[in-house]
């Protein structure tokens, strides 16, 4: 018996045929009609999502934006619904202006394993400031100064374990092993060991490749309903490493408050202030992940900027060993926080260095839920707008010589013609009311780490490294790559 399949056929086309038509309508209406469609930008892009999530899968979203905004002006229709600004006053529209504050979209944002939402993804003001109000006594001056003996004791490591490496090491993976173990013994009272064993921990090593994934996996966020699949199918992708991280964490905050230790660590800080209806025991969980991935990955890669920069430019490095071995080097025991801060030449080396390099590249956008201004232009509700940090950072628009590292500019007695740089742009840290709550920390570690390296040793850049090793990809995050320097004691 032969089965007939013609009504298949049917269905088939008939179902093609509607989506072709709906596509057909939809840039019809995204191009002529979208209450967007007078802003400037490529036809392509206002037309369908494609250009903008191409450049999320293939990691070259910075250098797409930069094209763009070099071309089109300081605000670009870089999706149907997105718009980039790079105009300093784009912080106070979009970021410190609207009150209640823009909603983070859910367009594009990460998951948690548990799919509690961290302080960082709720989409809402109302239970970010929840979250907020709580975590915020862990990041108050008082309780950086009570940690500053863990800044000390692990960064006295790092150099002791440089010093017994061989002549040539990677400092990216080592100013890694540093901020993830400063930052374990904050989360969970315990350092993940990673400078005892020169080794990453598996809960660290499974981390990266998954937020890759992740953001990658954004992208359907762009075509509804295969959204909905992904948000189902991608538990079965990753499950395994999802659930180990999980346990992980569940289990180390488990032992963190059974301890009912009183080290002023983060979870002291966090149980000590947790008011009845503050944070429930998944959003502690989701939100001691956000911490230890926004206090580590962000400060290691600045370290490692700032790095590679002083050595890529040797009077820049002359002039910040100087500074830092006068100030040091009759009592090297006294590289303290208070100290450090106070060297303004090292201030201006990682203030450049996030200005070329900064950890947050790309837009994390807002979504525009009443009608706003942004730039002296109006912006519908219903659309999203955001600030690509590096973008606006390294256009001629808002700093001379943008691509060349200058801390000078930086400097009270700087050159009159930086005069002309626009300083309100620089907001690496973002402001308002989301942005970094470990900014006091950030600085105190960077400062604490690169005063005690360049005390203790010179350093020179590696044969090995090939070409920029700024030049990185993003996934989110900037795809890093090894930074190889070779180290010489001098104490
Ligand atoms: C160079 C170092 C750092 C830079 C440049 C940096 C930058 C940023 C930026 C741009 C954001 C906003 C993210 C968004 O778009 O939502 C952010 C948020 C955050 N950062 Fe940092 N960060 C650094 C270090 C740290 C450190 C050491 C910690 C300590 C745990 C930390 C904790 C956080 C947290 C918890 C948030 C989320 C705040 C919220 O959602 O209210 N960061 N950071």
């Amino acid at each position: 018996m032969s089965l007939d399949f013609g009504w298949l056929r049917w269905i088939l086309t008939v179902a093609f045929g509607a989506i072709c038509v709906k596509s057909l309508l939809t840039v019809v209406y995204n191009v002529y009609f979208h209450p967007l469609r007078n802003f400037p930008g490529p036809k392509l892009a206002a037309a369908t999502p494609f250009p903008f999530v191409w450049r999320i899968v293939n990691g070259r979203m910075v250098k797409w934006t930069q094209e763009l905004h070099d071309k089109y002006g300081i605000v670009v229709r870089i999706h149907p619904d997105e718009l980039s600004f790079i105009g300093s006053s784009a912080w106070k529209d979009i970021f410190l202006a609207p009150r209640p504050q823009l909603p983070k979209p859910t367009i594009g944002a990460l998951e948690t394993p548990s799919r509690v939402p961290s302080m960082t993804t709720i989409p809402d003001a109302e239970n970010h400031h929840r979250q907020r109000k709580i975590i915020s006594h862990a990041f108050s001056p008082r309780a950086l100064q009570e940690q500053e003996y863990i800044l000390q004791k692990w960064t006295d490591l790092l150099i002791t374990r440089l010093h017994d490496q061989g002549k040539e090491v990677d400092v990216c993976e080592w100013y890694n092993y540093l901020t993830f173990d400063v930052i374990g013994n904050l989360c969970f009272g315990e350092s993940f060991h990673c400078l005892e064993t020169a080794e990453n921990h598996p809960w660290i090593a499974a981390i990266f490749p998954g937020i890759k994934i992740a953001q990658i996996l954004t992208i359907f966020h762009h075509f509804p309903p295969l959204d909905k699949l992904v948000r189902w199918g991608l538990p079965f992708v990753i499950a395994e490493k999802i659930k180990e991280n999980h346990t992980f964490t569940s289990q180390k905050i488990d032992q963190r408050i059974t301890a009912k230790s009183e080290r002023p660590d983060f979870m002291k800080y966090i149980l000590e202030n947790n008011y009845p209806g503050g944070m429930t025991r998944e959003e502690i969980n989701s939100t001691v992940t956000l911490l230890i991935l926004a206090g580590s990955e962000t400060s290691a890669q600045t370290l490692t900027g700032a790095t590679y920069f002083a050595l890529s430019n040797p009077p820049v490095m002359e002039r910040l060993k100087q500074e830092i071995r006068r100030t040091f080097a009759k009592d090297p025991s006294k590289i303290m926080v208070s100290r450090v801060s106070e060297l303004p030449y090292m201030h201006a080396v990682i203030q450049e260095t996030l200005r070329i390099h900064p950890t947050e590249p790309i837009a994390v956008p807002r979504q525009v839920d009443r009608p706003i201004e942004v730039c002296g232009v109006s912006v519908p509700a219903g659309v999203r707008v955001g600030i690509p940090m590096q973008t606006a950072f390294r256009t001629s628009f808002n700093f001379v010589e943008p691509d060349t590292f200058i801390p000078e500019r930086w400097l009270d007695d700087a050159d009159p013609k930086f005069a002309r740089d626009d300083k309100a742009m620089f907001e690496p840290f973002l402001v308002g009311p989301r942005n970094c709550i470990g900014m006091p920390l950030a600085w105190a570690e960077m400062k604490l780490t690169l005063a005690k390296i360049l005390l203790n040793f010179d350093l020179e850049l590696s044969e090995k490294n090939a070409g920029d090793w700024s030049a990185q990809k993003v996934f989110l995050l900037h795809d890093k790559k090894p930074l190889y320097v070779k180290i010489m004691p001098r104490l």
